[in-house]
């Protein structure tokens, strides 16, 4: 908590430190048209980290729904805590000195306890991850080939599916001519040309945009329900960054996969996404639709990080609004005076 506190009073003038948080709800079916059992259910979930100075927490008692098919972004600033909660759904925080709390963690159905998973790439059936930086996540020495037929594999065991390229969704062992098809089809998939040669290709010999490409075509090649992405684009110039997220968008509608993007952009969630999910301190602060935000937002964190996406308004400015220059001119909120929580259709 320490670590949390201390962020807080960095920026000391939003609500948290008022110890006020707004966690508005809106009702998936409201915001998407999506109605029915989420595919995800998150209650109550805290991720601490201890370290020699202390426990820091990561995530503070973050509770959402997930439901079939959306998607959703979750943005806030560096150090807010959204790739701590991404890794700990994703079964990623295995590691001695992080305590898991939640009161309720379902995936799919079930509940999912952290003893069930297994070791990657079989660590959630029906739940994958991609990462900002395929050169650092993808493995170096391993074939490109090789890493996406692992995970061809390991769906199959599981009974994941990932469709096309010849079967091996159905349970069973795959044969090597099909797992090597499906394999090739991904890659056709995202957008890949000469396929034999990236098949065969180290991750340092493909350019970063094939490289995550690559990476989008393993993490969906088995047919996840639930795809969680870290920045997934960052690490990519704008125009790579727009081709790869409306690849790996376009590939989820297809197959009707959840998408939970963590990123630090709000244009782009309000762009991509059904709903935005906006966090600061380890909470989650507000929760909208992503076509509404502007319009909705109620809580200053996210009043004030919208102030700052450019516009061609700003170019006009001397100096570009920043978070701390949209601090420095809030006067603080008394608890009474900041904006209390309130559901759309409310009104
Ligand atoms: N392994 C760790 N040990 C201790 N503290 C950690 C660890 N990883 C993250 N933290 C701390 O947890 C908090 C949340 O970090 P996290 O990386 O989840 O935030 P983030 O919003 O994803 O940031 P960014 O956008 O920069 O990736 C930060 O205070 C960070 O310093």
């Amino acid at each position: 908590m320490a670590q949390t506190r201390r962020h807080a009073d960095d920026l000391g003038r939003w609500a948290l430190t008022t110890g006020i948080v707004i966690d508005e709800a809106e009702p998936r079916s409201a915001v998407s048209g999506l109605t029915g059992r989420p595919i995800l259910t998150v209650e109550g979930m805290t991720v601490r980290y201890g370290t020699s100075h202390g426990d820091v927490t990561a995530v503070d008692d973050v509770s959402f729904t997930l439901g079939h098919g959306e998607r959703v972004a979750l943005v806030g600033e560096s150090g807010s805590g959204k790739t701590t909660l991404g890794l700990a759904l994703a079964g990623f925080l295995t590691q001695d000195n992080v305590r898991i709390e939640h009161s309720r963690l379902d995936f799919d159905g079930a509940a999912l306890s952290r003893v069930a998973r297994s070791r990657l790439p079989e660590r959630t059936p029906g739940l994958s991850m991609i990462f900002q930086d395929a050169m650092t996540t993808l493995d170096p020495v391993w074939p490109i080939g090789g890493q996406l037929r692992a995970v061809i594999r390991a769906a199959a065991r599981t009974g994941g599916g990932g469709g096309g390229g010849g079967g091996g969704g159905g349970g069973g062992r795959p044969k090597r001519a099909e797992v090597r098809d499906r394999a090739r089809y991904w890659l056709d998939k995202v957008g890949l040309r000469d396929t034999e040669r990236v098949l065969r290709a180290r991750p340092y010999e493909l350019s970063g945009g094939m490289r995550q490409r690559a990476m989008i075509a393993i993490a969906l090649c088995g047919g996840p329900k639930l795809l969680i992405a870290d920045e997934p684009t960052s690490a990519l110039d704008a125009s790579l960054a727009r081709e790869a997220m409306e690849t790996m968008l376009a590939l989820t509608r297809e197959s009707g996969t959840s998408v939970l993007v963590i990123s630090h952009d709000i244009l782009l969630a309000q762009e991509y996404t059904d709903r935005t999910f906006v966090m600061y301190g380890g909470r989650i602060v507000e929760q909208r639709s992503s076509a509404r935000l502007v319009d909705t937002a109620t809580h200053p964190y996210t009043v004030a990080l919208l102030r700052c996406v450019p516009t061609l308004e700003s170019a006009e400015l001397d100096e570009l609004p920043t978070l701390a220059s949209v601090a420095a001119e809030t006067r603080p909120a008394a608890p009474a005076e900041v904006p209390s929580a309130r559901t759309e259709g409310q009104d």
